[in-house]
């Protein structure tokens, strides 16, 4: 590499500042590589050897971004726990030599900020950041499995308290420009226009006294106080990881350990936890989720481009219209008309917007002006004004199928003849509903999941007439609203509802068999599902399951035909949530089993199976649907059934997604499992061909 290449470069102003610029070449994110360790050295033995200087800023040489932490592909390179460990050791040495100049060290933020980027500018005496939107600080490594290796473990509770540091590292939060000010992670917050004149005029200024939070005295000198930190914090962890993440507890133990032995024996355990957790198998689940999701955002579902979206209709002001008129007016800016039959509609929806963006300006994420222009953007009626200017249309009004024939008629008859007519059903064929369409080509299928401004997921698909400019455009659309779509085929239940079916059926059947609710649930959640399959019911709705059920054996089959207890509930009124009783209660502030549900299904509650041998057998049934809808193209790879179920489900993340999981367990073991179930529990259970065969070729998923 020649100089100029450098991805570490110096400069020097004539009033005694110091300029590091951080210029990965060839690449738009700054991250941290072995590979430039050298020129770290070079440039710190240079900065040691000059005389005269007064201070440093270090800062980014690109546009948007500081740092975005070490290079997760170099991490994943690793073979083993002691090549890792390495890696955060020399991070360590380097940052700890920034911190031990003699002059003062800032830090010149402008975007991500996050993991070893953050660890560095820890390490530098003064933090100045933009208040850009765009900057992010925060240590993220625990959704990667890991632990702030360089350092971040020390040097942030000390900075800012064990409290507060323990909840950004735990969760791996990004934190804003204001809130990073709020909590005294950096000192200033300023626009991005004057932030490097900013920074140079702290690092002219003498090197600041390291500030003790009265936490950091507590923390530092009282043990029994450190004591109850700590355990609150972990019972917190362990209630929402189950001991399924092992990189919380080891966060919590280097932390821990730092406070007592001080930095030098904190930053070596640090490292050593690292080195192990890097070589985790959680890890490299949830690696290959940041991975995917990566290539994702570059896909575009087919080859053609997509048309211009200026204007967005959506018909239906309910919970979905509610919620997809949100993410399109603040998250991909685009004008909203909502259409509904009755005025109530249209408030709902509007009061719905309205809700979110105040909680969002509570917060201080947005201005009242800010809220404001953004209920301007939202507009509604009871007609089709509006709509003659509109490019997509997202319908999202009762599962019917005459009634969304209905829809795509009147827009055929009031929106352009370009006009796309994305329906958001989760259970009626795309092809049926295009079938009342002139123009079949513009109809897609665009399944979000509720609730929409929360889940990441939206499931696109194309009948067999849909035009590749319909798809690319969707997705296009998709992705402005922050959603990662996946494009799946035209088959009952689409993908998701597909593998989640077999796996609430075989819950209910779990149920009937007179398993305790809690019990049951709980075991899903100690398996790492975000909630237990009675309670999503609950969640759901059970008329809604109710609905969707009799479509899915229609089209694929009496394997997916569950117990029959749809009409039982139904008839006693118990929707889920919504009606205040499903087979919890609803009406006090803490939901409790109804256990009168019991008796109406004529169960005698009793613990009878492990939590771990009910897990198995719920998602067992799931793994198998999936590699069917692998097999027949509902979805296009392993990879997009992953994700699929990770956002949309809640599939445990640390497993990697069904497939991933499967290539875990082996595909031969898989088989033996589905094979072991068939027997005891029926038919159902039996492993489809794609599995038997890929298991009789010793193949997986994934190459390893
Ligand atoms: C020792 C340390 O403690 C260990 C660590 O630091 S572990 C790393 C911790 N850092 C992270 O987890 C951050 C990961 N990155 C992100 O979350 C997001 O990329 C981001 C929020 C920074 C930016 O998102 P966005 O603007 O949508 O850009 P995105 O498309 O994701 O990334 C742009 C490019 O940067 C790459 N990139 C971003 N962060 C990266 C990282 N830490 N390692 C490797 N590549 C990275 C992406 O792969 C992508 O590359 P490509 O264009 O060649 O495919």
């Amino acid at each position: 590499m020649t100089q100029q290449e450098s991805a570490f470069s110096l400069s020097y102003g004539d009033n005694g500042v110091a300029w590091l610029k951080i210029d990965v070449p060839e690449e738009k994110m700054n991250t941290l590589q072995s590979a430039f360790v050298e020129q770290v050295s070079d440039v710190l033995a240079e900065l040691k050897a000059k005389q005269n200087i007064k201070g440093l800023v270090v800062h980014s040489g690109k546009p948007d971004n500081f740092i975005a932490g070490a290079d997760i592909r170099m991490l994943a390179a690793c073979t083993t726990a002691e090549e890792a460990q390495q890696l955060a050791a020399k991070g360590q040495e380097l940052f700890a030599e920034l911190e031990a100049l003699p002059f003062h060290v800032v830090a010149a933020i402008h975007g991500p900020c996050l993991g070893g980027g953050m660890e560095l500018a820890l390490a530098c005496h003064s933090r100045v950041c933009s208040d850009d939107d765009k900057t992010r600080l925060g240590l993220p490594e625990v959704q990667l499995g890991l632990l702030p290796g360089s350092g971040g473990t020390q040097r942030l509770p000390r900075l800012i308290g064990v409290a507060n540091a323990l909840d950004m590292i735990l969760t791996g939060k990004q934190l804003r420009a204001k809130k990073a000010k709020k909590l005294g992670v950096v000192d200033e917050a300023v626009p991005h226009s004057i932030l490097l004149d900013i920074a140079e005029k702290q690092a002219l200024k003498a090197k600041p006294k390291r500030k003790h939070s009265f936490q950091d005295w507590a923390m530092g000198g009282n043990a029994l106080g450190r004591s109850l930190v700590f355990d609150q914090a972990a019972k917190k962890t362990h209630e929402k990881t189950r001991g399924n993440y092992p990189a919380a507890d080891a966060i919590l133990e280097v932390i821990k350990f730092g406070l007592q032995f001080g930095m030098e024996k904190g930053l070596k355990q640090e490292a050593k936890r690292f080195g192990e957790l890097v070589m985790s198998p959680e890890s490299a689940a949830l690696r290959s989720i940041f991975f995917a999701t990566t290539a994702m955002k570059k896909e575009t579902g087919s080859d053609a481009k997509p048309g211009d979206i200026k204007r967005v209709g959506v018909l239906g002001g309910g919970l979905m219209g509610g919620g997809i008129s949100h993410v399109t007016a603040s998250k991909a800016k685009y004008p909203v008309r909502i259409k509904d039959i009755a005025n109530d509609g249209i408030l709902n929806a509007m009061a719905y917007n309205y809700k979110l963006l105040d909680k969002k300006r509570k917060r201080r994420i947005i201005s009242k002006a800010e809220l404001q222009k953004q209920m301007m953007s939202i507009t509604g009626g009871t007609d089709y004004t509006g709509f003659d200017c509109v490019d997509v249309v997202v319908e999202a009004v009762f599962e019917d199928l005459k009634l969304k024939h209905q829809m795509v008629k009147e827009i055929e008859d009031n929106a352009k003849a370009e006009t796309i007519f994305a329906t958001n059903t989760s259970s009626l064929p795309i092809h049926q509903i295009a079938e009342a369409a002139e123009r079949p080509e513009n109809v897609v299928g665009l399944h979000y999941f509720s609730p929409v401004e929360k889940m990441p997921l939206v499931e696109v698909i194309p009948h067999a007439g849909t035009s590749p400019e319909t798809v690319a455009t969707v997705v296009a659309l998709a992705k402005k609203q922050g959603k990662t779509p996946i494009v799946v085929g035209d088959k009952a239940g689409f993908y998701v509802n597909r593998i989640l079916a077999p796996y609430m059926n075989e819950a209910a059947s779990v149920l009937l068999s007179g398993e305790p609710i809690e019990h049951l649930d709980a075991a899903l959640l100690d398996f790492g599902f975000p909630v237990g399959p009675i309670t999503l019911l609950d969640e759901v709705g059970v008329d809604i399951g109710a609905k969707i059920m009799p479509i899915m054996v229609e089209e694929l089959g009496e394997r997916f035909r569950g117990p029959d207890v749809f009409d039982v509930l139904l008839n006693d009124d118990r929707k889920g949530r919504k009606s205040g009783k499903g087979f919890y209660l609803y009406n006090s502030k803490k939901k409790s089993v109804d256990k009168t549900v019991y008796k109406l299904l004529n169960i005698k509650p009793e613990k009878k199976a492990e939590g771990a041998a009910l897990a198995m057998r719920c998602s067992l049934m799931m793994l198998n649907e999936a590699a069917r809808c692998l097999d027949e193209g509902v979805i296009q790879s392993a990879r997009d059934g992953d994700i699929g179920a990770i956002f949309g489900i809640g599939f445990p993340p640390f497993l990697g997604g069904p497939f991933r999981y499967m290539d875990q367990l082996g595909i031969k073991r898989v088989v033996e499992l589905l094979n072991e179930h068939a027997d005891k529990y029926g038919e159902r259970f039996k492993p489809c061909d794609k599995l038997i065969a890929m298991a009789n070729e010793g193949q997986s998923f994934y190459q390893a």
